[in-house]
C-alpha cells in the first residue's frame, strides 16, 4: 500500500530517506514551536531553511531529494515562495535570456525571490491591480510606483523581511496607454547590508491565525515611490517594449500571464492531501488506543475506532485522502503534458488544464480544511492540545483555501468552462478529455440507475455515470435557467450558487473517475487493490448515498491502521503525540504538557502582582 500511495519503490525509498534525514537532526525539531514567540518563530524558520540549504549542498542532493527535504521540515517559510512561485514565474514567462541570468542566481540562492502580486485592496480581481509600471524611453526605464494606499503589495510570502528580489505584477504603461497587468522583475533590498533600495517600504503584515503555523511566515507589505528598474527587467516571453517604448504582444495566448497560478494550484492539490493523510492518520491511530465504556459490565472498554459513529464521520476522510492523493498524481501528469503542449505552440488544452487545477485545487483544501476541524472533535478533548498536532495542522491548511485562488472565485472560474462546453455541445461540437462525459448528453439526461441491490453501488461502472449523469444534469439546467435571463453576464450572477454546486459535481465526477481508473492500473500486492476498492467506494457513496455505507466502513475496520501506516509518516513529520506510531499516548502527552512555558516555575508569574492580593482580599472578605 506504501507503494501505491507514494506511486513507486523508489518514491517510497527517497521519501523515507529524507524524512528519516530530517527527524534525526536536532536542528529541524519542531515540538515547542507552538511556545514560541514570533520573533523566536520567524528567527527558527531562518536558522532551518539555511541548514537545509547547507544539507542539499553537502549532501549533493537532487532536485527531487530536496523538495522531499523541505516538506519534511514542515514549516512554511520564504524559501516556498522562492522554489514554488519565483523560479516557476521567470520559467514561464521570463525570455531565454532572462532565465539564463536571473535563475542561474536563484538555483543558487545568490538572490531569494518572491510573487509579489496581491495587493491590499485586490487580490481575486487580478486585472484590478493597481501598481504602475511606466515606460520612461528617456533613460530605457520603467518607472514602479504605488500610487494608492490600497496598491500596497499585500501577502506575498517572504516579502516581509527575507526577499532581496520579487516578480511584481504591474499595470504596464506605455506611450500613455495602459497595457494592463505584467509582470517585473525588481531587486528589493541590498545584497550587501539587506536593507530595502531607495524608494522601497517593506515590512511584515503581522500575526496570523493560530499559534506556531503560518507565522513561520513573513508575509509582506510593499510601497514603491517612483523606482526605477530597467527595460529588460519586465518578462518579455508573453509581450515585449521595444527601445521606442512600442508594446509588442507574442503569438502566445494572455492567459499564460497566469500559468505560475496554474502551476502551483497542480501543487496544491498534492499538499491537500498530504495534510489530509496526516488528520487521519493521528485519528484513525488515537482512534485504536483511545477506550471508552464496556460493553458488558466488568468486560474491556471499547476502542473508540469501533463505534459505527466515529467509523461513518472519519473513514470518508480516509477514503478521501487516497482520492485526493491519486487525482493529485494525475493531475501532476496532465500539468505536463499541457506544458509540452505549450512549448510546440498548441494552447488547445490551456483552458480545461485551468479548469481542472482551479477546481480540484478548490475542493480538495475545502475538503481538508473541514476535515481536519472535524478529526480534532474526533480525538476528543485531546484533539484540542497543541501537542495533538491538529491545530496547527488546520491553521497552516486553512489558508490553502484563500490563497492562490479563493475557492468560491475558482469555483466560478470552472462553472464558466462547463457553461462554454455545453452551448459547444449544444451546437454539435463533441467535447473531450475530462468533459468528454457531456457529449453523451441524450443517455445522460434520461438514463435511470441501474443501481438494484447494495452491492450494486460498488460497481464502477454504475458510480461513475451517476456522477456523469448528476454532474451534467447540473450543468444543463444551470445552462438552461441562465439562458431565461436578460443577459448572460446577470443569469450567471444570478444562479452562481447553483454553478458553484454544478461545478463541485464536476471536480467529483473527475475525483471519482481518476480513482476508479487507478484501480485498473496493475497494482501490486496481496490484498491492496481490494482495500483500494473499498475506499473508492466509500468516497463515491458518501458524497451521494451516506446510509447504505455501514457495511463497507465494517470491512474497512480491520485494515485502518494499516492503512494510515501506508502513507508512512515519521513521527517527527507527524508532530503529533496522539498519532505515535507505538501508540505510547498518554505517556507522550504528559510528557509534551511539561515542555510547556508556563510550566517553567512551579509558582506561575503575575501570582505575586494579581493572584495573591485577590487571594487575600477574598481570605479578608471571608472573615467578614
Ligand atoms: C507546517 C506545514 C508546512 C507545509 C508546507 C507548505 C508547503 C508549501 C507549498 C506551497 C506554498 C504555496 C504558498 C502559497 C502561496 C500563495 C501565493 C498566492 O496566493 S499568489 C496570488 C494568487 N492569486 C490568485 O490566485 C488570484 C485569483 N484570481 C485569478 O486567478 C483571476 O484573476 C481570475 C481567474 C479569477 C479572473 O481572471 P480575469 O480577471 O482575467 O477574468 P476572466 O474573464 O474570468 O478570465 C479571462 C480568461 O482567462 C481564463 N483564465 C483565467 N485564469 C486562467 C489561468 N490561470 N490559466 C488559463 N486561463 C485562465 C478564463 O477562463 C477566461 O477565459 P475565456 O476568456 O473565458 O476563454
Ligand atoms: C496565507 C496567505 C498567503 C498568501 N501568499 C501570497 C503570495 O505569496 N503572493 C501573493 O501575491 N498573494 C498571496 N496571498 C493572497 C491571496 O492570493 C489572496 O488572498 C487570494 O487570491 C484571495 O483574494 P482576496 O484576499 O482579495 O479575497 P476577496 O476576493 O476579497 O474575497 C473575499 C470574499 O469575496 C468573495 N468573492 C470575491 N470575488 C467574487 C466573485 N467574483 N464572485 C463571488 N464571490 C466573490 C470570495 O469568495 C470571498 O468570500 C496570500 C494569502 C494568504 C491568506
Amino acid at each position: 500500500m506504501k507503494v501505491a500511495w507514494a506511486g513507486s519503490r523508489h518514491a517510497v525509498e527517497v521519501a523515507d530517506r529524507m524524512a528519516c534525514l530530517v527527524a534525526s537532526d536536532p536542528v529541524f525539531r519542531k515540538d515547542t514551536r507552538t511556545m514560541l514567540s514570533r520573533k523566536e518563530l520567524f528567527k527558527d524558520t531562518l536558522k532551518k531553511a539555511a541548514h537545509a540549504w547547507k544539507r542539499t549542498v553537502e549532501l549533493h542532493l537532487t532536485e527531487e531529494e530536496a523538495n522531499l527535504l523541505r516538506l519534511y521540515i514542515d514549516q512554511p517559510g520564504y524559501v516556498d515562495l522562492h522554489w514554488v512561485m519565483f523560479v516557476p514565474a521567470i520559467k514561464g514567462q521570463g525570455t531565454e535570456e532572462q532565465q539564463k541570468k536571473w535563475l542561474t542566481m536563484a538555483y543558487k540562492f545568490q538572490i531569494i525571490g518572491t510573487y509579489a502580486q496581491t495587493e491590499l485592496g485586490h487580490g481575486s480581481n487580478v486585472q484590478g491591480l493597481e501598481t504602475t509600471a511606466t515606460f520612461d524611453p528617456s533613460t530605457d526605464e520603467f518607472i514602479m510606483h504605488s500610487p494608492t494606499l490600497t496598491s500596497s503589495k499585500w501577502w506575498p510570502g517572504g516579502l516581509g523581511k527575507t526577499s532581496t528580489h520579487a516578480v511584481v505584477y504591474a499595470r504596464l504603461i506605455t506611450e500613455g496607454k495602459d497595457y494592463g497587468i505584467h509582470g517585473f522583475i525588481m531587486q528589493l533590498r541590498s545584497l550587501d547590508d539587506h536593507s530595502p533600495l531607495p524608494g522601497i517600504t517593506i515590512g511584515d503584515i503581522g500575526g496570523k491565525f493560530g499559534s506556531g503555523a503560518y507565522n513561520s511566515m513573513d508575509n509582506g507589505v510593499m510601497r514603491l515611490d517612483h523606482v526605477r528598474i530597467p527595460r529588460d527587467q519586465m518578462l518579455m516571453r508573453l509581450a515585449q517594449v521595444t527601445r521606442e517604448g512600442k508594446y509588442v504582444h507574442s503569438d502566445v495566448p494572455k492567459q499564460l500571464l497566469y500559468g505560475t497560478m496554474v502551476y502551483v494550484r497542480q501543487t496544491i492539490v498534492a499538499d491537500a492531501s498530504r495534510a489530509l493523510s496526516r488528520a487521519v492518520c493521528i485519528a484513525v491511530r488515537y482512534g485504536a488506543i483511545r477506550k471508552q465504556f464496556g460493553s458488558k459490565a466488568g468486560g474491556p472498554e471499547t476502542q473508540v475506532l469501533n463505534y459505527k459513529t466515529q467509523q461513518s464521520r472519519l473513514f470518508p476522510f480516509l477514503a478521501s485522502a487516497y482520492a485526493f492523493r491519486f487525482v493529485g498524481q494525475w493531475l501532476k501528469w496532465l500539468y505536463t503534458d499541457v506544458t509540452q503542449k505549450l512549448e510546440s505552440k498548441d494552447f488547445s488544452t490551456l483552458p480545461e488544464a485551468h479548469a481542472c487545477t482551479a477546481g480540484l485545487k478548490s475542493v480538495t483544501t475545502s475538503a481538508t480544511a473541514d476535515a481536519i476541524e472535524e478529526c480534532q472533535k474526533l480525538c476528543g478533548g485531546h484533539g484540542y492540545l497543541n501537542s495533538s498536532g491538529l491545530p496547527e495542522l488546520f491553521a497552516v491548511n486553512l489558508p490553502a483555501c484563500t490563497y492562490e485562488g479563493d475557492n468560491v472565485v475558482l469555483l466560478l472560474q470552472v462553472a464558466r468552462f462547463l457553461m462554454k462546453t455545453v452551448s459547444q455541445v449544444a451546437s454539435g461540437k463533441q467535447p473531450v478529455g475530462t468533459t468528454a462525459y457531456m457529449g453523451n448528453i441524450q443517455h445522460l439526461m434520461q438514463c435511470k440507475s441501474v443501481v438494484n441491490t447494495v452491492e450494486d453501488w460498488l460497481n464502477p461502472a454504475a458510480i461513475k455515470e451517476v456522477f456523469e449523469a448528476r454532474a451534467l444534469r447540473m450543468a444543463v439546467n444551470c445552462a438552461q435557467n441562465i439562458s431565461k435571463a436578460p443577459s448572460q453576464e446577470e443569469g450567471f450572477s444570478e444562479l452562481s450558487p447553483d454553478l458553484v454546486e454544478a461545478a463541485v459535481a464536476h471536480v467529483q465526477l473527475i475525483i471519482v473517475t481518476k480513482f476508479i481508473e487507478k484501480l485498473q492500473e496493475d497494482i501490486l500486492g496481496h490484498g491492496v487493490k481490494e482495500q483500494l476498492q473499498k475506499l473508492c467506494g466509500i468516497y463515491a457513496l458518501h458524497l451521494i448515498h451516506n446510509e447504505r455505507l455501514g457495511k463497507l466502513y465494517a470491512q474497512v475496520r480491520p485494515n485502518a491502521v494499516a492503512l494510515v501506516d501506508a502513507f508512512d509518516y515519521t513521527d517527527h513529520y507527524l508532530g503529533s503525540a496522539l498519532g505515535r506510531y507505538d501508540g505510547d499516548v498518554y505517556s507522550a502527552l504528559y510528557k509534551e504538557a511539561w515542555k510547556d512555558p508556563l510550566n517553567e516555575t512551579v509558582v506561575p508569574d503575575g501570582y505575586q502582582e494579581h493572584l495573591r492580593p485577590l487571594l487575600k482580599q477574598q481570605l479578608k472578605l471571608s472573615r467578614l
